[in-house]
């Protein structure tokens, strides 16, 4: 799904009202009334809803809800704030008809003061602003948007389009904004929804279609984009039926150290069963037992050091691997270091980064310029300020991945709520799969295995790196269903990536 900009979505509503062809008018009633639909079926008639609307057509649509609502029997009270702009024409037109036949829903709102005492279990819409924000909230408006977001524990609030306040493309952080428990947005998901520093405004994010014109939808390209069923189907590659093991490639984990074995074997397993056709994994003398007693699938080479991984630049013959991934549990010594840059020297095809890889990397930059293009960064945010530096927002944050998966010309994947994966040709995919259970040690070992399992078998990066990071987190989301997020462990994603493949592709 294509993650429009605020600028690109009025071209979408104008360029449908050009070829469909429909009336904004009608546009509007069209988008309006899913969301007044879409409040029946959550919510019964006895509630009270108080809907607040700005002066542009996000207040037309408030204005249109409120009709459809009391033809159903809702009881609905309509404050229009009445700031200095001039309404807009679809706004005025709607104003109109709702005079006409519910004048006694209407009052005007020129103050804080002019907002009546909710009833208890009564209902906020916020139709203030949508997608022309086009500054920040001052002056009484934002006294307004405080005393809703003052009326958050007693009462739901429902945004239409966008949290009143929040910027569509551009970070809000301390700014006034709404803060909703639903938000219910027209056709795409926009780029603030994708924010954590955003999480606290929008809630729960429902999309509802509201007929766009396709043509706009399919030929218009975006910068970010969200990896939806329809895209991991098509990255997807059913196994050939001639196939032997030789077939899906020969991955190299190289990961643990003394204390760390789990993140070795968890990563192993994951590898497996992402589908690899032989994993070798490279690990101190200490890891030899754990390993093989772990997982039998797996063959093991050794470093001669008994803790840590130092010389593995000596002992492996990088051609004989299709992927390689490094870094889970493997620690930081200087000499790992030394091995890497060996490693990185030696081998040219893309590899996964991971954990205590990128922890060196982030000690040793100049590293960063001998990855192999199109190799698979994966930080956490932690890791990524590490590595790349801080940024006074989630939006700056973005830009930077962007451009240093551009520089670097690798694949950046940003673990989070919606992980980011920025490509080399500046695309940046969001990822929607996953919880909070998966907010535990060794998930991140466990997306490494997967992500390498799968460039083993010669899905592209870009392939291996969206359907990876999707398989991950439903995995993760068919365990909490069955375990719950509290008790589900990152080696439950591993048990249940079977199920993911089965179910989810
Ligand atoms: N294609 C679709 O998705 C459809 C969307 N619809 C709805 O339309 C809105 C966008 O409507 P628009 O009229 O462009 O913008 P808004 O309603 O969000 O707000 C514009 C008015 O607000 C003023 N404004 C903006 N920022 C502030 C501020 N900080 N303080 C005070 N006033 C502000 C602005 O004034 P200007 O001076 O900037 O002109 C305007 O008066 C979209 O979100 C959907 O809800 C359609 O209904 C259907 C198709
Ligand atoms: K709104």
């Amino acid at each position: 799904m294509k993650i429009f900009s605020a600028a690109q979505i009025r071209e979408a509503d104008a360029f449908t009202i050009a070829h469909e062809p429909i009336s904004s008018a009608q546009l509007m009633e069209r988008a309006a009334g899913k969301c007044a639909t879409w409040l029946e079926e959550h919510y019964a008639p006895h509630y009270p809803v108080y809907i607040f609307c700005g002066k542009g057509n996000n207040g037309g649509d408030g204005l249109v809800m409120a009709r459809l609502l009391l033809d159903h029997g809702y009881k609905v009270s309509t404050g229009i704030l009445q700031y200095g702009a001039q309404a807009s024409a679809d706004h005025q037109l709607k104003l109109e008809a709702l005079q006409q036949q519910y004048p006694a829903s209407l009052y005007a709102i020129g103050d804080v003061s002019d907002i009546p005492t909710l009833p208890p279990d009564a209902i906020i819409i916020d139709a203030i602003f949508g997608t022309g924000m086009s500054r920040p909230i001052e002056g009484w408006l934002a006294g307004v948007v405080h005393h809703i977001n003052g009326q958050r524990g007693k009462h739901t609030i429902v945004a239409i389009d966008m949290p009143s306040g929040l910027r569509a493309d551009e970070s809000s952080v301390q700014q006034t904004v709404i803060q909703a428990h639903h938000t219910l947005s027209f056709e795409c998901y926009k780029l603030a929804f994708l924010l954590p520093e955003n999480a606290a405004y929008t809630g729960e994010v429902h999309i509802l279609p509201i007929g766009l014109h396709p043509d706009y939808i399919t030929h218009t390209p975006t910068r970010y984009l969200l990896a939806d069923p329809g895209i991991i189907q098509t990255i997807y590659q059913p196994r050939n039926p001639f196939a032997h093991k030789g077939t899906y490639g020969h991955a190299l984990l190289i990961a643990g150290s003394y204390g760390k074995m789990g993140a070795a074997v968890l990563s192993a397993r994951a590898c497996l069963r992402a589908g690899v056709g032989l994993l070798t994994c490279y690990v101190p003398q200490c890891g030899y037992n754990i390993m093989q007693l772990s997982e039998p699938c797996a063959m093991c080479v050794t470093d001669e050091d008994p803790h840590y991984s130092l010389h593995f630049h000596r002992s492996i013959n990088p051609a004989t691997y299709k992927a390689i991934g490094i870094g889970p549990g493997l620690d930081t010594q200087p000499g790992t270091a030394k091995a890497l840059e060996h490693l990185l020297d030696s081998y040219q095809q893309p590899m996964v980064i991971d954990a205590d890889a990128l922890n060196l990397l982030s000690v040793y930059p100049y590293l960063l310029y001998k990855i192999p293009a199109g190799s698979i960064l994966t930080p956490h945010p932690k890791e990524f300020e590490r590595l790349f530096g801080a940024t006074p927002n989630e939006v700056a944050r973005l830009e930077l991945l962007s451009q240093q998966a551009i520089k670097l010309q690798v694949y950046i994947l940003l673990k989070g709520r919606y992980s980011a994966i920025a490509c080399p040709d500046g695309a940046v995919y969001f990822n929607n799969t996953g919880n909070p259970g998966m907010a535990t040690g060794g998930s991140g070992d466990v997306l490494t295995g997967i992500l390498t399992g799968l460039l083993a078998q010669d899905y592209s990066p870009k392939a291996a790196a969206i359907l990876g990071a999707w398989l991950h987190g439903f995995a993760g989301d068919l365990a909490a269903a069955h375990l719950s997020q509290e008790a589900m462990t990152a080696a439950d994603i591993i048990q249940w990536l079977g199920k993911a493949f089965l179910e989810g592709i």
